[in-house]
């Protein structure tokens, strides 16, 4: 194991920030640290990298322990947000930056950087300053600036979120394809559940200062250990007392006999791009369903028709059972 948090409780005067978190975080991996605003995760990545410290609790880092060790002690690599280059300085010199420092052979240092550089696709833009770089360019400079130094660890806080929809998803193939590539043991935070789906190996799920699950993005959408994570990663719609994903309803029509269908009426019908949105009003529920075009064609389904609902038999696994609270809305995502 790379990073090993045992136990770790943060507080902010009274508030809990982050509640007795063990977690451990295998080496060479992508981990992603995901959940709501507020749940906990910069606090938890700032206390890896050394920036706050825990109240109570032990951070190890590849055997060392860390818990007292200021940041610079212990080998890590960050990229925040918004990323704070050095202004005056060339892309070049801004990678070499860490090298500099620590008084590297200048041989040494130019071949390394231009290593980086095309690792991140910015060979020719080695002479430009930041301030001549998009966004998405300036993210890749920071990580390459992160990697330089050659950290036991990357911890990246949101890397891609002050950039727009199409840019943060070219990047994040990018970061996903660079891991393949580098295999250094990288800890991201993200909010967004499909970045932590498409990139991760592996993801911990944080809320409200604890750990709800921790699997692999696999596990965790088709085996959710509770309500909340299963409402975090994606749409849910609650049939009778179970939350389940609504491609995971079944239509039926309504004169068959399969067991566990419930009677409805179809109440609304969305076309959304390659999907089509149901909603089946049965008793008090709404329940949502999605089918594809195909499906829904071969099914002559509209609006009055009635119909039997059920979730697919073939993955009853994939559903928890509802906490508590009222009748959901059909669709409904954390976000
Ligand atoms: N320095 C601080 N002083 C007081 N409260 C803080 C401090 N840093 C964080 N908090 C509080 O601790 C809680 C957890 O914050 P944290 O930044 O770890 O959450 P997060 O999950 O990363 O959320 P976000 O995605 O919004 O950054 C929040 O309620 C936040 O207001």
């Amino acid at each position: 194991m790379s990073i090993e948090i045992a136990n770790v409780t943060k507080r902010f005067g009274e508030f809990v920030a982050l509640d007795d978190v063990s977690v451990s975080i295998p080496s060479g991996q992508l981990t992603a640290l995901l959940g709501p605003s507020g749940g906990g995760k910069s606090t938890l990545l700032r206390i890896i990298a050394g920036l706050e410290q825990a109240d109570s609790g032990r951070v190890q880092i590849e055997g060392l322990d860390a818990t007292n060790l200021p940041p610079q002690r212990r080998n890590v690599g960050f990229v925040f947000q918004h990323y704070a280059a050095f202004k005056h300085l060339s892309v070049r010199r801004n990678v070499a930056f860490g090298l500099e420092i620590r008084r590297r052979p200048k041989a040494e240092i130019r071949s390394r950087v231009d290593d980086l550089l095309a690792l991140v696709h910015l060979e020719q833009f080695a002479d430009r300053l930041p301030s001549q770089l998009s966004g998405g360019q300036r993210q890749r400079m920071a990580l390459a600036r992160a990697l330089a130094v050659q950290p036991t660890v990357l911890l990246l806080d949101e890397p891609f979120g002050a950039l727009d929809a199409k840019v943060r998803k070219e990047l994040r193939d990018w970061l996903r394809r660079l891991h393949d590539e580098v295999h250094v043991t990288t800890v991201f935070v993200t909010h967004d559940q499909e970045e932590a789906l498409e990139v991760a190996d592996e993801i911990v799920v944080i809320n409200d200062g604890r750990i709800e699950q921790i699997g692999s993005p696999d596990e965790l959408y088709d085996r959710p250990a509770n309500d909340f994570v299963m409402r975090f990663l994606g749409p849910v719609t609650q049939l009778g007392d179970r939350l389940v994903r609504p491609h995971d309803v079944q239509i039926l029509p309504a004169d068959g006999h399969e067991p566990g269908a419930t009677t409805g009426r179809i109440t609304r019908i969305t076309r959304v791009g390659f999907e089509i949105r149901i909603e089946i009003t049965a008793d008090d529920q709404v329940i949502a369903a999605t089918l594809t075009r195909n499906e829904f064609l071969a099914l002559h389904l509209q609006l009055d028709t009635t119909v039997r609902v059920r979730i697919a038999p073939e993955i009853q696994a994939g559903t928890v059972a509802v906490d508590s609270g009222p009748n959901l809305p059909a669709t409904t995502a954390v976000t």
